[in-house]
Order: structure tokens, then C-alpha cells, then sequence
């Protein structure tokens, strides 16, 4: 597992370490992993180093200096270094003069160049870049590689409020910071250079491949399709059908135990998936280890009563979509949960917005200050669906799904994810492992179906499986 620090908590770690470090040696650390990083990069795109072209862009403070550092070090592989300084009464004074004793040269306007390195601004950058820098970074024709991060873009909430470095690779120092998974898409192949620092709990953690497959439940000697734990599912209505398809369909291609399903859509599930045992109503639907309840099911009172019913069953639950516009209309409705099992609730940025907002909690631009709030003062896990998924525990731990791919952002696929949540609560695991490794293999399943093409959600849903076998083989 990686994990994210928020810049504050690298400064301090980085203060502690400043200390006992002899004067500059941090910043060459950090400066010599640039240069590292420029020169493969150079070798990648161009088959060498000597002769070839490098454009340092150089802010007001200790990000530039990093830059004019490596700028000085890959004057010593034969690259021919120009630094353009955006503050150059600001620009940092040892760094600029080791890069003129190196042969680099101060130039007034961008030069061609083979790779641009961004340090414009790092760990105290605030808003978009400025115009200046603005103009510069539009004009570029050069990939970028990115000190510590692609200037312009919020460390700590990786907000893009305007003009924004996209870097093709990124190369950070001492610890992770939020910006590298909550905008992963402008920081390209990240790179962390270890400064020694003692860094406290992270303010996130992010599950690789290895963690989800370590966690996703696979059926042993002694199982049968009760022990994997039973998921039951209520979705769908006479209108909207196709959610309780989605959702039911998912869950079955993410566990080899038993699925459930209870409501109005019993037929068209159990054409689709004979293998489902359905009924009308979740009282009848027999025992489950865990429910989804809300897609499509709607936000009428026989739904609310569906709801008020899965709640009272004292097992984990996943509320989506409808569950949790009902959850904001009818906060009574929590009344009817044991508070020590679980509830993890899905929302899209509206949904979160139905339930936080009443209780003075506001999405804005820091999504896992805003999860972490809600998950605390509803004590259930929040999954808050985007580009990048964050999923927070009512205990203040917290895992970020960056995806690199966009092909999930099509109507129903948040059903889809439902499914697959619902099958990992059923088998046990913690709710925020759940919902990050489902994020993960939803994230793998939508790259499968789409396959560099528009995809739907009927086609994800039948992508989990190959998805799974992806990450767990
Ligand atoms: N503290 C340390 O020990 C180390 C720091 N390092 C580097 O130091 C950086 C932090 O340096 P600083 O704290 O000097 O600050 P920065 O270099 O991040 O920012 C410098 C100045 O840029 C200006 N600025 C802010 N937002 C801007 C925007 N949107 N557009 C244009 N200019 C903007 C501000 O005047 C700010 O003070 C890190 O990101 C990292 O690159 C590394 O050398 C590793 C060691
Ligand atoms: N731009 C995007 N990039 C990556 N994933 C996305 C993007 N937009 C949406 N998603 C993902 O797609 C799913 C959409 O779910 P949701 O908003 O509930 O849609 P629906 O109600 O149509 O099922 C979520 O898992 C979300 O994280
Ligand atoms: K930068």
C-alpha cells in the first residue's frame, strides 16, 4: 500500500530532518532524483543524453531550486540546460549559481528543448499558475517532468482551478502528498526519492494490486456457496429495472457463493441470471451476510419501508443511489440500524451533497476531509464516487482509488460497483477494504470492457470476473 501525507505533515518531518542535515544536502537529494529521472527520460524519448535539450522552468522559491540543482547535475552528462526564471530576483541564489559554474545558461523566453522540468511551484503552491507561468507552460511543446508536482494543481487537494502543469512523470520527496492520487492524471509515472523522513499516519492510504489481491476472497477446500458469504440485493422498480440487473449482475460475477435478490425486478433478474434465488420482498429473501440496497429501487414510501426492512437485519449494508437520497430525506431511517454493523454508503457528488449538507458538512474542493467528516458524524464508511474514489472509515482511515481511465463514467456503472461491494461485505471484510478493492477491480473491470472504446455497464458488469482474475492471478 502506498499512502499520502498532506504537506503540512511532510514539512514537519522535513523540519525535523533539516535539522541534523547538513545545509543544502536535502535539496541535492532531491535535485539528483530529477536529474535521474530527466536522463531515462531523455534515453526513452530521444536514444541518449549528450547533446540533448533541457528547459528548467524556476519559480520564487525552494521547487525552483531543486530544478536549477538537477539542471546543474545534468550539465555534468553533456545536456545542454536552459533555465527560464519566473521570479528572477526570487530565484534560489545557490542553485543558480551552480548551474552557471556547470555551463547552464539563464534564458529570457522558453527555448526548443527535448523535456521541460517543471519547478514553477511545489509544496507551497496556492491556486492555478499565475499568468505568467501560464503563458509559458501553454506554450511548451516538450514533455514535462514535474518537481515534487505539476505546479498549479492543489498538493493537498489536487483541485485544477485554472491554468495547470500536465506532467508526463513526477518526481516527489520524502513522502507522498494527496495531489499524486487525487489528480494522478497530471502527474504521469511517479517517481518518490526517500529523504529519510519519520512521518506520522498517513492522511490516506492507496491499495495497490498486490493489497486487493491479498484481500479478495477466493473459495477453499471446506467452502460451499453458503460459507462465502450470502449477498443479497434490493434494486430496481417497475421503471427503473435495469439497476437491479446491473447490481445483481455484478455480484455474481464477484463471488462464487450465493446471491439474493428481493423486489419488483425478481423476473428480469432471474432471466438474466438463473442462478439468483429471488423473491418480491426482502423479508422473505431468506438469510444474507450482507445487502445492497438502492439502485433504482426508488425514493417513494415502499421503498423508504424496503429500506427501514434491510437496515433492522442487523448485517453489513451497502446503501446506493435511491438508498441514499431516502437516507437524507428520512434521517430517521438510521434509527432503524445496530450501530455496531456496518453500513457503507456510495454517493455521487449530489448524493453526498443530499446528506452532508443538512448536517453542515460541504463538498468542497478537500473530497477526503469532506468523506472523513461525513463517515464520522454518520459512523458508516463513505465511498464518494469521482474520477478518484475515497473511501472513509467512521475511525478516520481513509483509501483513495485513483483511475487513470475515464471509460467508468457511464450511466449504470455505479450499479455495477454496488454489486461488487455488496459480495465483499457478504465475505467479511472490512467495509473500507471492501470498498477500496472494489473501487480497484471496478476501475480494471471498466479499462477491460471499454478496451480503448466506448463501453456500457451490462459490459462491465460481465468484465469483473476477467478483472478479478486480473489483480488476484
Ligand atoms: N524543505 C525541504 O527540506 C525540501 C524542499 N524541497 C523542495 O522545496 C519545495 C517547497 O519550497 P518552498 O516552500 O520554497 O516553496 P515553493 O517553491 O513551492 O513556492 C515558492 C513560491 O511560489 C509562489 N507561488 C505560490 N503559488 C504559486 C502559483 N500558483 N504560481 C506561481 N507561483 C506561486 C509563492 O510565492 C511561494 O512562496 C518542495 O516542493 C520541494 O520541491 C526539496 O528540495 C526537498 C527538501
Ligand atoms: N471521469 C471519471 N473517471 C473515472 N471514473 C469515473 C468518472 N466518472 C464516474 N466514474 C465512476 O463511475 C461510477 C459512476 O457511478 P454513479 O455516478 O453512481 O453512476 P450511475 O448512477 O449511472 O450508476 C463511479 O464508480 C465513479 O467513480
Ligand atoms: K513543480
Amino acid at each position: 500500500m502506498r499512502s499520502a501525507w498532506s504537506t503540512h505533515r511532510i514539512r514537519e518531518a522535513e523540519e525535523r530532518v533539516l535539522a541534523v542535515t547538513p545545509d543544502g544536502a536535502l535539496m541535492r537529494r532531491a535535485a539528483w532524483g530529477i536529474a535521474r529521472q530527466a536522463l531515462a527520460m531523455l534515453r526513452e524519448r530521444t536514444g541518449g543524453v549528450a547533446g540533448r535539450r533541457v528547459l528548467l522552468l524556476v519559480g520564487a522559491g525552494n521547487n525552483g531550486g531543486d530544478a536549477l540543482w538537477a539542471g546543474a547535475f545534468l550539465r555534468k552528462r553533456a545536456v545542454a540546460v536552459d533555465a527560464l526564471l519566473l521570479a528572477p530576483e526570487r530565484a534560489h541564489a545557490e542553485g543558480l549559481a551552480a548551474l552557471r559554474s556547470a555551463g547552464g545558461r539563464v534564458v529570457q523566453a522558453p527555448t526548443r528543448a527535448d523535456l521541460a522540468v517543471d519547478g514553477i511551484v511545489g509544496l507551497s503552491a496556492r491556486g492555478p499558475l499565475r499568468p505568467a507561468a501560464a503563458e509559458v507552460v501553454a506554450r511548451l511543446d516538450a514533455p514535462v517532468l514535474a518537481v515534487d508536482l505539476p505546479s498549479g494543481v492543489d498538493p493537498d487537494t489536487g483541485a485544477v482551478d485554472g491554468p495547470a502543469v500536465t506532467a508526463a512523470a513526477t518526481v516527489t520527496f520524502g513522502g507522498c502528498k494527496p495531489v499524486h492520487f487525487l489528480a494522478a492524471e497530471r502527474c504521469g509515472a511517479l517517481t518518490l526519492v526517500d529523504l529519510g523522513l519519520d512521518l506520522p499516519d498517513p492522511d490516506f492510504g492507496v491499495l495497490d494490486r498486490a493489497d486487493v489481491a491479498a484481500a479478495w476472497p477466493l473459495p477453499g477446500a471446506d467452502d460451499d456457496k453458503y460459507t462465502q458469504g450470502v449477498v443479497g440485493i434490493t434494486a430496481g422498480s417497475s421503471t427503473y429495472p435495469g439497476a437491479a440487473v446491473l447490481a445483481t449482475g455484478s455480484a455474481v460475477r464477484a463471488t462464487s457463493g450465493m446471491v439474493r435478490y428481493a423486489g419488483s425486478a425478481a423476473e428480469e433478474v432471474n432471466r438474466r441470471y438463473p442462478e439468483v434465488v429471488v423473491t418480491g420482498s426482502v423479508g422473505d429473501a431468506g438469510r444474507v451476510q450482507a445487502w445492497v440496497a438502492g439502485p433504482g429501487m426508488g425514493t417513494g414510501h415502499p421503498a423508504r419501508d424496503v429500506l427501514r426492512a434491510v437496515l433492522e437485519q442487523g448485517v453489513p449494508v451497502c446503501v446506493d443511489a435511491d438508498g441514499i437520497t431516502l437516507l437524507a430525506k428520512h434521517p430517521e431511517l438510521w434509527d432503524a440500524r445496530d450501530p455496531g454493523v456496518p453500513v457503507l454508503l456510495t454517493p455521487h457528488d449530489r448524493e453526498f451533497a443530499r446528506v452532508a449538507e443538512p448536517r453542515g458538512i460541504e463538498l468542497g474542493a478537500d473530497r477526503v476531509a469532506a468523506a472523513k467528516a461525513l463517515a464520522a458524524e454518520l459512523g458508516a464508511t463513505v465511498l464518494l464516487k469521482g474520477h478518484a474514489t475515497v473511501v472513509a472509515g467512521p475511525d478516520g482511515r481513509a483509501l483513495v482509488n485513483p483511475a487513470r481511465s475515464h471509460w467508468l463514467a457511464t450511466a449504470g456503472s455505479g450499479d455495477v460497483l454496488s454489486g461488487v461491494v455488496g459480495a465483499l461485505l457478504a465475505a467479511g471484510l472490512d467495509p473500507v477494504l471492501a470498498g477500496g478493492a472494489a473501487a480497484f477491480v471496478h476501475v480494471r473491470a471498466g479499462e477491460l470492457a471499454a478496451a480503448g472504446a466506448p463501453t456500457s455497464a451490462s459490459k462491465v458488469v460481465d468484465a469483473v470476473p476477467d478483472a478479478i482474475r486480473d489483480v488476484v492471478g
